[in-house]
């Protein structure tokens, strides 16, 4: 490895299973050093994590980076998005955060839509109907079902707020994060004091909201970071992968991790009333509209450990179809699902059934991407695949075969954390972070081309959704 050119800096991903850190030549985007630590979730319904633990986990990721993180001149945090954390008045957690898949707070959630005035109302002015994931449906459960938890709060944060106040000791957020907490109207670009008092949520207790570009603070002293180093906003982890890749309006990126996401950057404000859409702020001062599902590399990891299969281990041919939302669903809205699988018979294989996983979890996200591209995408844009499951042949080869688009797989493999970092080195050196991860060639990696699109699976699989409507609504 060549001597760093430029200052240090350093991006962190403190996702849903692991947080990452990589400490990064600002100059030419070169991964200097990295460290990776895993935090618990618990299972069942609820999904909870102590915040305590995603620090322990920053620290251990730092402390596996060596001297190079103490020689960073910047850091930024790209962090779970929705994530509620409730601080008491000395700023430690009041109980585990709730995360964006923990789906208890379905029938909060349903009943904040309609006292609104419907998904239109929503879309209109917060550019997202909110999914079960949404912070503020999290908060109306803990008030629902923990009012003592809820009185006990001095602070709410988001999971990368958290973490950033850990390093400043200040209260912020940035403006893409926040537009997923369903208490920031895209609309006014503000904190929106009728949806807090909805939800019987001071506005006091919440962060505030930094423009693109601001420093978030400096670093504190007596932390594994060199102290008065600069601390950028940070964002939500897909803001984050979208500054990571240098995305340009109209590329649409789909992402393989412990939530499967698909989006684009877009200069028009999102506002779609079915709710399939996200109307999500992107890290610029622009939009990231995007969709999301609760089971992807989890669901279909959890298929073949029940197959005794090896994740690649897939068999093409048979009809068999798979829903594999063993976790209930997002994208569709389908919060008390299970998974489903139709059409299995004598001569079904267990590589088939695998495949049958991957393919249901791909449809999903399919699905999703012809509603969050506008008119002004190109058809034949490659689809950018990243996350976990951007390694994997079998990911890559049923996203080719069920999109029938040309695929590009980034070589840079933590985008959400390059991003991060990209973040930083802008802050540093007065530069948009687009800009700089695309100076760093984190996009570039190998294309595929497309192939002939499997018309006849996904119209497998859209069946197995139709005819299994009843079953998959049950609670
Ligand atoms: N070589 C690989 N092939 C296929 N999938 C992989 C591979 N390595 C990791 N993964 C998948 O990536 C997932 C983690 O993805 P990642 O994007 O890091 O998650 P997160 O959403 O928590 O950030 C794991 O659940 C695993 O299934
Ligand atoms: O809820 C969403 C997006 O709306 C998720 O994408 C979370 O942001 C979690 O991300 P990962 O841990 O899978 O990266």
């Amino acid at each position: 490895m060549s001597a760093p050119e430029g200052p240090l800096v350093i991006g962190v991903d403190s996702s849903t299973q692991s947080t990452k850190a990589l400490v990064v030549d600002a100059a030419t985007g070169q991964v200097v050093a990295r460290g990776q630590a895993p935090h618990p979730v618990t299972s069942g319904s609820g999904r909870e994590t102590d915040p305590e633990k995603w620090w322990e986990a920053l620290e251990t990721a730092l402390s596996q980076c060596g001297r190079a993180a103490q020689e960073a001149a910047a850091v930024s945090v790209g962090g779970q998005q929705h994530g509620l954390v409730t601080l008491d008045a000395d700023g430690r957690p009041v109980r585990p955060a709730l995360l964006w898949n923990d789906v208890r707070s379905a029938p909060q959630r349903d009943a904040l839509v309609e006292r609104l005035g419907g998904p239109e109302a929503w879309a209109e002015r917060v550019g997202s109907v909110p999914a079960t994931s949404f912070t503020v449906t999290k908060w109306a459960w803990l008030r629902e079902h923990e009012p003592d938890a809820a009185e006990a709060t001095h602070a709410v944060r988001l999971p990368h707020d958290y973490l950033t106040g850990q390093l400043t000791g200040e209260g912020t957020t940035d403006r893409g994060d926040v537009s997923g907490t369903g208490w920031w109207a895209s609309s006014t670009e503000a904190y929106d004091e009728e949806i807090l008092g909805l939800v019987d949520l001071s506005p006091a207790l919440l962060p505030r909201v930094l423009a693109p570009g601001e420093a978030a603070g400096t670093v504190r002293s007596g932390l594994p970071l060199p102290a008065g180093a600069l601390v950028a906003t940070g964002t939500g982890d897909n803001m984050a992968a979208a500054l990571g890749l240098g995305l340009r309006a109209g590329q649409p990126v789909l992402s393989l991790g412990t939530s499967g996401t698909v989006y684009a950057a877009s200069p028009h404000r999102p506002a779609d009333p079915t709710g399939t859409v996200s109307g999500f702020a992107d890290a610029r001062g622009e939009w990231l509209p995007l969709a999301c599902t609760l089971n992807c590399t989890l669901a279909v990891d959890r298929v073949a450990a029940l197959l005794g299969l090896d994740r690649e281990a897939v068999e093409g041919g048979g009809e068999v179809a798979m829903l594999p939302f063993l976790d209930g669903e997002r994208t569709p809205n389908l919060p008390y699902a299970s998974g489903l699988l139709n059409g299995l018979r004598h001569d079904t294989t267990g590589g088939q059934v695998l495949q049958a996983a991957y393919d249901g979890a791909v449809f999903a996200l399919l699905r999703a991407l012809d509603e969050v591209l506008d008119e002004e995408t190109d058809a034949d844009a490659p689809l950018l695949l990243i996350g976990g499951g951007a390694k994997g042949t079998a990911w890559r080869e049923t996203v080719l075969r069920l999109s029938g688009r040309p695929v590009r797989v980034p070589r840079a493999e933590e985008l959400v954390a390059l991003g991060a970092a990209a973040q930083a080195a802008g802050l540093l050196l007065g530069e948009d972070p687009a800009a700089v991860a695309r100076r760093w060639g984190t996009a570039d990696g190998p294309s595929f081309d497309a192939v002939k699109r499997d018309d006849a699976a996904l119209a497998r699989i859209a069946d197995t959704l139709s005819g299994g409507d009843t079953l998959l609504r049950r609670h």
